[in-house]
């Protein structure tokens, strides 16, 4: 295994006030794969991702990639891109002002900035109001930003959310390709049926605590220990549906 392009999460806890919402977080995330970060709501996928792109502390442990602190590295878009919350952004800014703005801080060219938005197939985009943007050209738009330092890790927190099945199938695809050129890649999901079909590897968290890790055949092989986490990921649906 390459450590050297591992992202690693050692027993990482966080309080906010009395209560503890990560309860010693551990895991790994490898090169030339994907990993799934899946848990319901309120489980910890946020709390943790923001913790290992130094938007947060945590109140002990370590997030590293490759064994270094994100905050450590000067331009760390070239090191670990992350799609979070919606695209932020000013509403009346265009697309490609928008990512050039993105690129200026981490010392990244401007030709970087037309290459991602052929990446994500928005380059039609490149003069479009952030506001006008649809919900899945926005989702692509974070992608963009995430893949502007052409970095060996990719975050992506949700990504999925509100997309068509076309826009899934689209993002499936691109994600897979990521992986297959050995980047390491985390996404986070509320739905054991939305990652099926993408991961290597699932990391399962609940209530701040990480329940199964390992490749997705053999953590789905366990299910039946992990029945009742399940059923509540996917929101009370059919359990044999989704597996
Ligand atoms: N600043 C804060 N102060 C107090 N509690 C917080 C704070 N931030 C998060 N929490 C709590 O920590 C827990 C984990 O939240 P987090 O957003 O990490 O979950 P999540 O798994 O990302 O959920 P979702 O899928 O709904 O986004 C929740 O109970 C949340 O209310």
């Amino acid at each position: 295994m390459e450590q050297s392009k591992t992202l690693k999460l050692t027993n990482v806890r966080k309080k906010h006030g009395r209560k503890e919402i990560l309860k010693g977080v551990s895991f790994e995330a490898r090169p030339g794969r994907v990993t799934a970060f899946l848990g319901p709501n309120g489980a910890g996928k946020s709390s943790t991702l923001r913790i290992l792109l130094g938007l947060d502390r945590a109140t002990s442990g370590s997030a590293t990639f490759g064994g270094t602190n994100y905050r450590e590295f000067t331009t760390p878009l070239k090191i670990a891109g992350a799609a979070f919350d919606g695209i932020g952004g000013v509403p009346s800014r265009k697309v490609q002002t928008h990512l050039k703005i993105i690129a200026q801080s981490n010392q990244i060219s401007f030709r970087r900035v037309l290459e991602v938005m052929e990446l994500v197939d928005l380059t039609d985009k490149s003069k479009a109001q952030l506001e006008t943007l649809s919900l899945g050209e926005g989702q692509r738009l974070g992608l963009a930003a995430a893949l502007l330092g052409d970095p060996q890790y990719l975050i992506l927190d949700e990504p999925t959310n509100g997309l068509d099945p076309m826009g899934i199938r689209w993002f499936r695809t691109f994600i897979r390709q990521q992986a297959s050129i050995g980047k390491t890649v985390l996404l986070s999901s509320h739905f054991l049926s939305e990652i099926e079909a993408v991961a290597d590897d699932i990391v399962v968290i609940n209530h701040g605590e990480i329940i199964a890790t390992g490749e997705l055949k053999t953590v789905l092989q366990s299910i039946e220990s992990l029945e009742d986490v399940f059923f509540s990921l996917t929101e009370g649906g059919d359990l044999n549906e989704t597996i």
